[in-house]
């Protein structure tokens, strides 16, 4: 007899990205079925099971990939930095931007004063544009409230941006992100009501799926991370960290060292940082993004990631300050062109290696049977071209959980 399922794809070519590191997975006459929001059958037609669908789409010959995952984003915040980026083209880098007061503390401040809808209202088109290209899976940070209530806020607002679209959103509670006025200077001291007021507090409220923080002379030292890791580890919340980004602090090495999820960042790791995240299986995370908009000129070292085997995730770093960027397809373009990093790596960073950065592999990130049932369908001949075009997004159609 049949086996009953909700909807059927069929005539499709199939990128499930469940191959090696460097093929796509690809089936040419492909088959996808779903039941209860979740995957069915992927693969070849001839080989799928007896199946009964009261919808069946006949996809005319186009790809299919996994839904896309932004899994770094810094999507919800108040208020914006374009006068700040005139400042730059002046000449001002970022980091004088940094120590004097502007930079995050800005977008502090407008973040602050705003309400969680409001919050979520300004959040919106920006979750929309990468809605738009298929995104069905996006990690958003806290990081401009820096203060309990307002981190609060952030962090509700993402949960409730989960509500507002058809889309799966994880959180991460990046508090040490940077000093606030009020803490005159004293890190050590903000750190402390960090780990034992706040953490604690968005713990209880299991607002945070994850912890971040800001590795860097303008933000925490490597002890001070190390405070807010252990304190992230003993309420059993997995860690992340931004690392190396300016300068090399040895944060891919501090991140490997507490097992955490993923580095991101990376411009200036170096060859014992790489070794130590293959070691821990801590996923690599690359933000093209920031690194093309605050002109950097040092790549990460994307040749001694992929010789140690450190799976390499792509993700648009969507925040005011250094990465303005609401498009992964424009992100992938940036992770070959300005990182070189080949199109199966670009597919697979913002598809299975980003769902391994968010320890989401288990439910997504590639087209296999029991994952959920989140699919891009597009227009285009080959998968070259969703890396390979700025601008053009082919996306025909997009499923979250089945529907
Ligand atoms: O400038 C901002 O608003 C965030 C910058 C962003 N945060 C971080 O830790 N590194 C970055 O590039
Ligand atoms: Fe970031």
């Amino acid at each position: 007899p049949a086996i009953r399922c909700d909807r059927i794809w069929r005539k499709a070519r199939l990128a499930t990205m469940a191959g090696g590191r460097s093929d796509l997975g690809m089936v040419e006459d492909g088959l996808v079925a779903a039941r209860d929001g979740r995957i069915l059958y992927a693969g070849p037609a001839g080989e799928a099971p007896d199946l009964d669908a009261p919808q069946v789409e006949d996809c005319e010959g186009r790809w299919i990939t996994p839904g896309l995952i932004d899994c770094h984003t810094h999507l919800v915040f108040g208020g914006d930095r374009a006068d700040e980026f005139e400042k730059r083209l002046a000449g001002v880098p970022y980091e004088e931007i940094a120590r004097a007061g502007g930079g995050i503390v800005s977008t502090m401040r407008a973040t602050r004063a705003a309400s969680e809808a409001d919050l979520v209202a300004s959040a919106l088109p920006r979750l929309d544009a990468l809605i738009a290209e298929g995104v069905t899976t996006i990690e958003i940070k806290s990081g401009y409230g820096l203060e309990l209530d307002a981190e609060l806020r952030q962090l509700r607002a993402a949960r409730a941006l989960a509500k507002a679209r058809p889309i799966t959103v994880t959180t991460t509670f990046l508090g040490a992100h940077a000093l606030p006025p009020e803490a005159a200077g004293d890190k050590d001291a903000y750190i402390g009501r960090l780990v034992g007021e706040m953490l604690p507090a968005i713990a209880r409220e299991g607002l945070a799926d994850a912890v971040d923080a800001f590795c860097e002379g303008i933000a925490f030292s490597p002890e001070q991370v190390a405070r807010v890791f252990t304190a992230a580890k003993a309420l059993g919340l997995p860690v992340k960290l931004h690392a190396d980004q300016l300068s090399n602090l040895h944060g891919a090495a501090l991140a490997a060292r507490f097992g955490a999820l993923s580095a991101d960042h990376l411009e200036h790791t170096d060859a014992a940082g790489v070794a130590a995240m293959a070691q821990a299986g801590t996923a690599a995370v690359l933000l093209p993004g920031a690194y093309y908009f605050i002109r950097e000129t040092k790549a990460p070292p994307v040749d001694l990631f992929r010789a140690a085997g450190v799976p390499m995730a792509l993700a648009t770093d969507c925040n005011p300050g250094t990465s303005p960027l609401t498009s992964l397809l424009m992100t992938m373009n940036m992770g070959a062109t300005l990182f070189r990093l080949t199109v199966a790596e670009c597919l697979a960073g913002v598809t299975r290696e980003a769902a391994r950065a968010l320890g989401m592999l288990d439910r997504t990130g590639t087209l296999e049977a029991g994952k959920a049932c989140d699919l891009a369908i597009w227009d285009v001949e080959r998968p070259a071209e969703l890396v390979y075009r700025m601008g053009l997004n082919p996306l025909h159609a997009r499923i979250w959980s089945g529907r």
